[in-house]
């Protein structure tokens, strides 16, 4: 699945990146931790003549444990897609070397989806060749960027660009925060960081007022749009190019997303092969409770979403490629297809691993709930993935505004995106291609299921809307009456993707590695797509894709593929290929030896280093001993 790590014994020789340590650490410890741990990831790649993608797998063998994120996902990236070759010559040689630290400060308090809304504003100052930035009000300051709040130098500001009384709209601007002397904030800059979260707490998010600071002309990143010194406004592309760095973060999110559900079931699949509960004979043996059909129906599903998250992460990867470059020539046409495309399924890829991260978790019992497990820590660290880079359901709608623009196009016999190419076919042309049983063990005919299905439900959205516009509503009425249909649609086209990724991509594989191989992966496939109808097996039915008997076929064959899947499971997991201290689990590590480190683990705890708590002499002494307590 993921390369493997040839540098993983060197990484993981080091106690810094040995992960038992980290529970119990405060705040501060756990920020200190993780920028330490990526300077030293830094020092390693020159010390071994590690590449930049060396680099970018040790982050994620740390599970992303790790200082400068935001620096390095979305600073950089940023500057390289919003700054002229100028401003990259400036900026670019002093972030790549840390010289400063950045962050990409876009949310406010009040504001974080609605970009058109925000209240930041960068004014132009003839007089000066300045722009003076100003947080007007409370709601106004910056809320939530990541190395904010104690870390970084320098911001990438996302404001109103105001040129006389005129509002320009949402452009990026580089402001220095700190002094690169002694750290101190500038004068009106008010910063700090934003308080604990649920997970990610080594992150210093932060908060940013700013009181009329005033910055260059030249600090405005003018790769799109420019203000010439007597104050002209000169757009030299698209305003959504300047939402391109969202774009990449949201194909990030859908790897961070397979390297966190891959962890998931790791955890849950080798934690149940070792342990034995109850029997199925009165008085037999304890069996394995993998061995339970409803233990595979609950950890088998996020199994096979690790591999069609990888296949369609590669898939994606590939497609953004090809549309940053021709974006980066100025050529935009991919610009509305890639933003489609990754708003769609960063929310479904981020929506199904929170949701099949947290069966993992019940999967392993009381033991489920220890931090030791780390499966929960996991999916802590993961629930921000639904959120951040564009709450899910604003994604999913961007997905199908981007459908039903498509839809539209191919109603009108005009050429559609490649991805979106199956709304050319006569929606009424569509018959089921499940006939009898056997057809369900064929992976091709569910994902014909799946294209009438998508197909179906962005048919039917727009036909909805188009009565809605004809019967009097107004677009954003119409618009607001169908949401959840527009949502509905844009999942189902996501899930006809990664269904889509999975099967082209094991038949691809298929040329290459041994029949062996291939038959597991198909089997994999097979349940992926059989599990994914029945979990939606409504919308496949409403959709007239299957009927009650196809839908009965695929049930069964659902569950006997849960049996298929039984003996390769500890082996799909094992070709994750993760080092034990990646998985950082007690329950999931390669030796199977659960109870042994869950014991070493709990031996570890803090308030075991004494073996009478300080409580005893305040509180339980007297008390056991029928003393009167003293007035507490
Ligand atoms: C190599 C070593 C590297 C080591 C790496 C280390 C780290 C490991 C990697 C870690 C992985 C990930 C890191 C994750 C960290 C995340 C931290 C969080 C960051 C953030 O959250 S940043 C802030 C994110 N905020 C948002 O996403 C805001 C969401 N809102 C919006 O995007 C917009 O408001 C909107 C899309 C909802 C609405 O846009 P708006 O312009 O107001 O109106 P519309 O009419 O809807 O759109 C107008 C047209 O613009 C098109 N559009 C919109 N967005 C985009 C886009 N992003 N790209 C292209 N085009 C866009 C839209 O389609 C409309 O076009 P049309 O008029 O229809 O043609
Ligand atoms: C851990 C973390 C790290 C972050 N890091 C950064 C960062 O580095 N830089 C940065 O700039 N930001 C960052 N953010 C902020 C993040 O981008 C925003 O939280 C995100 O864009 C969601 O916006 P919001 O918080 O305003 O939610 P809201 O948009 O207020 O969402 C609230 C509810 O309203 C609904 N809603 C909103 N608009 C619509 C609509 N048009 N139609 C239907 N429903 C709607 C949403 O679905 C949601 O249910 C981070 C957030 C988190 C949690």
């Amino acid at each position: 699945m993921q390369k493997t790590f040839k540098n993983e014994k060197i990484l993981f020789a080091e106690p810094l990146f040995q992960c038992d340590g980290l529970a119990g650490f405060t705040r501060s410890e756990l920020y200190e931790n993780a920028i330490h741990r990526t300077l030293r990831i830094n020092q390693l790649k020159k010390e071994h003549n590690w590449t930049q993608e060396d680099f970018d797998i040790a982050i994620r063998c740390l599970n992303y444990e790790v200082g400068f994120v935001i620096h390095l996902s979305m600073f950089i990236p940023a500057i390289e897609r919003l700054a002229t070759d100028d401003q990259k010559a400036k900026w670019l040689p002093l972030a790549e070397s840390y010289r400063i630290l950045g962050t990409y400060a876009q949310t406010e308090l009040g504001h974080g989806t609605n970009l058109m809304a925000l209240e930041t504003t960068a004014t132009f100052d003839p007089r000066t060749d300045e722009f003076v930035l100003r947080t007007p009000q409370l709601s106004s300051m910056k809320w939530w960027p990541g190395s904010l709040g104690k870390t970084a130098t320098h911001a990438i500001v996302l404001a109103q660009l105001i040129i006389g009384n005129k509002n320009y709209g949402m452009n990026p601007f580089m402001v220095q925060l700190r002094s690169l002397e002694d750290h101190m904030p500038l004068p009106g800059i008010i910063v700090g960081d934003i308080g604990a979260k649920l997970g990610a707490n080594s992150n210093d998010n932060g908060f940013l007022i700013l009181n009329d600071v005033r910055i260059p002309r030249e600090n405005m990143l003018a790769r799109n749009s420019k203000v010439t010194k007597d104050g002209r406004y000169i757009q030299t592309s698209t305003n959504k190019a300047n939402y391109a760095t969202m774009v990449l973060v949201r194909l990030s999110i859908i790897r961070w997303a397979e390297d966190t559900i891959k962890n998931g079931s790791l955890i849950a699949i080798r934690y149940s092969a070792v342990r034995r509960q109850s029997s199925l004979q009165a008085g037999g043996p304890e069996m394995q409770v993998l061995d339970y059909q409803t233990q595979q129906y609950k950890i088998f599903p996020s199994l096979a979403a690790s591999y069609a998250l990888f296949f369609t992460y590669e898939a994606m990867m590939k497609e953004y490629e090809i549309a940053y470059a021709q974006i980066m020539r100025g050529n935009n046409q991919l610009l509305g297809q890639i933003h489609g495309q990754l708003s769609g399924l960063k929310a479904f890829a981020s929506d199904l691993v929170t949701y099949e991260l947290e069966m993992c978790r019940r999967s392993c019992g009381g033991h489920g709930y220890l931090k030791a497990s780390v499966v929960g820590e996991t999916l802590l660290h993961t629930l921000p993935l639904v959120t951040v880079e564009g709450d899910n359901t604003v994604m999913y709608l961007q997905c199908a505004r981007y459908l039903l623009k498509q839809i539209a196009k191919a109603l009108a016999g005009q050429d559609v995106d490649e991805p979106t190419s199956y709304l050319k076919k006569d929606i009424l042309s569509y018959t089921c291609p499940v006939q009898k049983g056997e057809h369900c063990t064929n992976p091709n005919y569910l994902l014909k299921i799946y294209t009438q299905r998508a197909h179906s439900a962005i048919a039917s959205v727009a036909r909805q809307l188009q009565f809605d516009l004809e019967s009097g509503k107004d677009q954003s009425s119409a618009f607001n009456n169908n949401l959840v249909s527009l949502v509905q649609a844009a999942k189902a086209h996501c899930q006809l993707c990664l269904m889509k990724n999975f099967v082209e991509s094991v038949s691809a594989l298929e040329r290459t590695c041994s029949e062996n191989l291939a038959s597991v992966l198909r089997q994999l496939c097979l349940y992926f797509g059989l599990h994914g109808i029945v979990t939606a097996s409504g919308e496949f039915l409403e959709s007239e894709a299957i009927g009650l008997q196809q839908l009965e076929w695929i049930k069964a064959e659902e569950l006997k593929s849960l049996a298929a899947i039984r003996p390769n499971a500890v082996a799909l997991v094992d070709a994750f290929d993760l080092h034990d201290q990646t998985v950082m689990s007690a329950l999931g590590r390669y030796d199977g030896n659960a109870y042994q480190h869950l014991f070493e683990a709990a031996k570890r705890e803090p308030m075991n280093q004494t073996q009478v708590p300080p409580a005893y002499y305040k509180y339980l002494r007297d008390l056991i001993k029928g003393q009167p307590l003293a007035k507490l």
